[in-house]
């Protein structure tokens, strides 16, 4: 019988978290080449904010033009600098992305083929309501100053950009403390890789008992 959308099994959805720059997205796509389906916030929150973007104009009303950058899309370094300098700007951004965020990602993860879903949020510990959709919470951890010198590496940001950035996200204990796995990428890729592909084992044998 061919399941509808009303019988359709809830999928099994481990969330992946980490602080910026800790290696989710290099768990995620070692996740999606064994078989996960991955749904990545990070890369909603791009897409709204391209040009044409569903938050385009909600963010143009709340910060005006100066926001938007010529090609239409959201001027992602301007924001940077207004929204991990000035809390109350971080705030008002979030009020207009995460619900947006939060429902184009529960629509992906209902819609999801695979085996179970990789759900991951950079901001999964400090919001309830990833963790209420979580069957397991899985967290990338590695030393801060790892995660600085791999983030300069990646991006060019600078020390003090790379600390407020973390000012703003949970500590690493927290996150820790939340965590069912903790996979530690403080070492190579192929010892990240390892752990991931010994994960992915167990959460299919957890998805198949769910
Ligand atoms: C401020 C913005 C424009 C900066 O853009 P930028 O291209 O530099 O970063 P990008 O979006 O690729 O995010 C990179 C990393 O920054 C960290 N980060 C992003 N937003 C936040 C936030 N609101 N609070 C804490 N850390 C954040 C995460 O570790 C994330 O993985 C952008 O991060 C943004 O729109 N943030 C608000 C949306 C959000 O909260 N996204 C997180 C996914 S739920
Ligand atoms: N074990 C590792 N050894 C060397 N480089 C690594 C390792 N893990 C990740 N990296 C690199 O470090 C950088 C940050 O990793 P990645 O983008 O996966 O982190 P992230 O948690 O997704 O970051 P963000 O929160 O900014 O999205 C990338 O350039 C990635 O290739």
């Amino acid at each position: 019988m061919t399941a509808t959308p009303a019988s359709r099994h809830r999928p099994f959805v481990v969330g992946l978290t980490g602080g910026i720059g800790s290696g989710k997205s290099a768990a995620a796509d070692r996740f999606a080449a064994l078989g996960a389906a991955v749904v990545d916030t990070d890369a909603i929150a791009h897409a709204l904010t391209a040009p044409d973007g569903q938050a385009i104009p909600h963010i143009r009303d709340a910060f005006g033009d100066d926001a938007i950058a010529a090609d239409g899309s959201l001027d992602r370094a301007a924001m940077r600098a207004l929204a991990f300098a000035e809390p109350q700007a971080r705030k008002r951004l979030e009020a207009i992305l995460h619900p947006m965020i939060r429902e184009e990602s529960e629509r992906r993860c209902e819609a999801a083929a695979g085996t179970y879903v990789i759900l991951a949020v950079p901001l999964l510990v400090e919001s309830g309501s990833y963790r209420e959709r979580c069957d397991r919470i899985c967290v990338v951890d590695c030393p801060e100053a790892l995660q600085i010198v791999r983030v300069k590496a990646r991006s060019g940001l600078d020390d003090a950009q790379i600390r407020a950035i973390m000012a703003a996200q949970a500590s690493r204990e927290e996150r820790r403390a939340a965590a069912d796995d903790v996979v530690d990428n403080g070492g190579t890729l192929d010892e990240l890789y390892a752990q991931i592909d010994a994960l992915h084992e167990r959460y299919v044998r957890a998805a198949a008992l769910a």
